[in-house]
């Protein structure tokens, strides 16, 4: 079996190096060819001198300077390239068979598109970029012949709910349930949410990740963003798209089908499992993560989102459906308020509830076109920063 030959774009995040640490277990399946990161230039030395890929690329032609004298005084052989540009080229380059996608943000956009023009094996943790590209995305995913494949939990969950056939899901699937865990506020009183920290809102109880989807999963605004993903990866009408909060991540998404019956998919929440899955899909390999004790397992529970408060403490959620009801491109727009309204607080610019009212403004006052194509898309995710942009200087003024 001659091995998948692997570029991982985002290598120095919480997906990147979970990725890379399943990689490591089946040197007999993988080789690393390329890596990309934007700014941790020792984090991605040490994967070069680890997996020894022909290139990487940073965003920055400054960290990609420190980076390639680095990589000489190691006496290296990687090449390595700068910019947007170079991560794009890496993305749909001959050499490579697989994308992982883990960058994060709509940074990630032109390289997704990139990799499913291409007809790569692209496996999508950057949940962002579906959101921004809906159509786009999935018109160059079917042009290109690319294999789109999810590794965000709950999706990664909901595909292996899923029959094999996708054109048997409209006639057998009644609806598709998201599971929440409500994140680290899931009982804290509403009125205190003005005091949140960015260290607290980062504290998620159940996952270690990257602070721009820990906050997001505060919010929930990263349920809204996956309500999104799972409307364009499974063809489903917003309609049969529910979220219910499970405080403990066991059980990471669930299908119901039209005879009731639901299909779930259960595990330790641990990326890697998703990441394995994504990676060797149809088949399955080993990932490092502990298996399910259901003998010490405490019990699993379950909340309405409309219970105890919580349509007051995650306002954010409803805007999924809102932005997919609404003109094509308004995800787009939900996503470039969020990022920007993310920033900005942890950045110590805005409060924590005051996430929502960037999002709430920018969406009002943005107007989306029908973006065509990615620069149209961009084109609109730039208005819509600038936008939120103003928003964040008037509350922060
Ligand atoms: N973490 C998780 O468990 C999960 C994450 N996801 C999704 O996966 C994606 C990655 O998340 P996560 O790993 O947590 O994020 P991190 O912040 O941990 O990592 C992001 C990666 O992207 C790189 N990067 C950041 N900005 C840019 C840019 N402008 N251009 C190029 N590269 C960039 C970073 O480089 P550097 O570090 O060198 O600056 C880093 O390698 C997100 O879309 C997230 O929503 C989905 C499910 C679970
Ligand atoms: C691991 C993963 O997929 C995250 O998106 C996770 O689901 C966050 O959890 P909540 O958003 O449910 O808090
Ligand atoms: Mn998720």
């Amino acid at each position: 079996m001659s091995r998948q030959r692997l570029a991982v774009l985002g290598s120095t995040g919480s997906i990147g190096t979970n990725t890379l640490d399943v990689v490591a277990r089946h040197p007999d399946r993988f080789e690393v060819v390329a890596l990309t990161a934007a700014t941790q230039v020792d984090a991605l030395l040490a994967q070069c001198e680890r997996f020894r890929p022909r290139v990487v690329a940073m965003a920055s032609a400054e960290h990609a300077a420190q980076l390639a004298e680095k990589i000489k005084q190691k006496g290296l052989s990687t090449q390595v390239e700068c910019a947007q540009k170079a991560i794009e080229k890496i993305a749909c380059a001959d050499e490579v068979d697989t994308v992982m996608a883990a960058i994060v943000g709509a940074a990630g956009l032109a390289p997704c598109l990139a990799a499913a023009r291409a007809g790569k094996r692209l496996l999508l943790a950057n949940k962002e970029a579906l959101v921004v590209g809906g159509d786009v995305f999935l018109r160059a995913v079917r042009e290109g012949g690319a294999t789109l494949l999810p590794i965000d939990s709950e999706h990664s969950a909901i595909f292996q709910s899923l029959p094999d056939d996708p054109a048997s899901w409209p006639a057998r699937i009644d609806k598709i349930i998201l599971t929440a865990s409500g994140g680290p506020f899931r009982t804290r009183a509403v009125e205190t949410l003005t005091a949140v920290t960015p260290e607290e809102a980062c504290a998620h109880p159940n996952w270690v990740m990257g602070r721009k989807i820990s906050v997001d999963s505060a919010t929930m605004m990263n349920k809204a963003l996956e309500v999104i993903e799972a409307r364009y990866l499974f063809g489903i009408s917003p309609d049969q798209l529910d979220v219910v909060i499970h405080p403990q991540s066991v059980i990471h998404s669930m299908v119901q089908y039209k005879d009731t019956s639901v299909v779930a998919q259960l595990g330790t929440p641990d990326m890697r499992v998703p990441i394995a899955y994504g990676l060797s899909w149809p088949e399955r390999m080993t990932s490092g993560a502990a298996p399910l004790d259901f003998h010490a397992l405490q019990g699993l529970s379950f909340e309405p989102i409309d219970s105890d408060g919580h349509q007051a403490r995650f306002p954010g959620l409803a805007l999924a459906w809102e932005s997919l009801r609404a003109a094509s491109g308004s995800c787009a727009v939900l996503n470039a308020a969020n990022e920007v309204a993310v920033a900005a607080f942890l950045g110590r610019q805005i409060r924590f509830d005051q996430i929502h009212q960037v999002n709430r403004a920018t969406l009002d006052a943005v107007l989306p076109e029908g973006p065509d194509g990615l620069e149209a898309l961009l084109a609109l995710d730039g208005r819509a920063r600038a936008a939120a942009g103003q928003v964040v200087d008037r509350l922060s003024a």
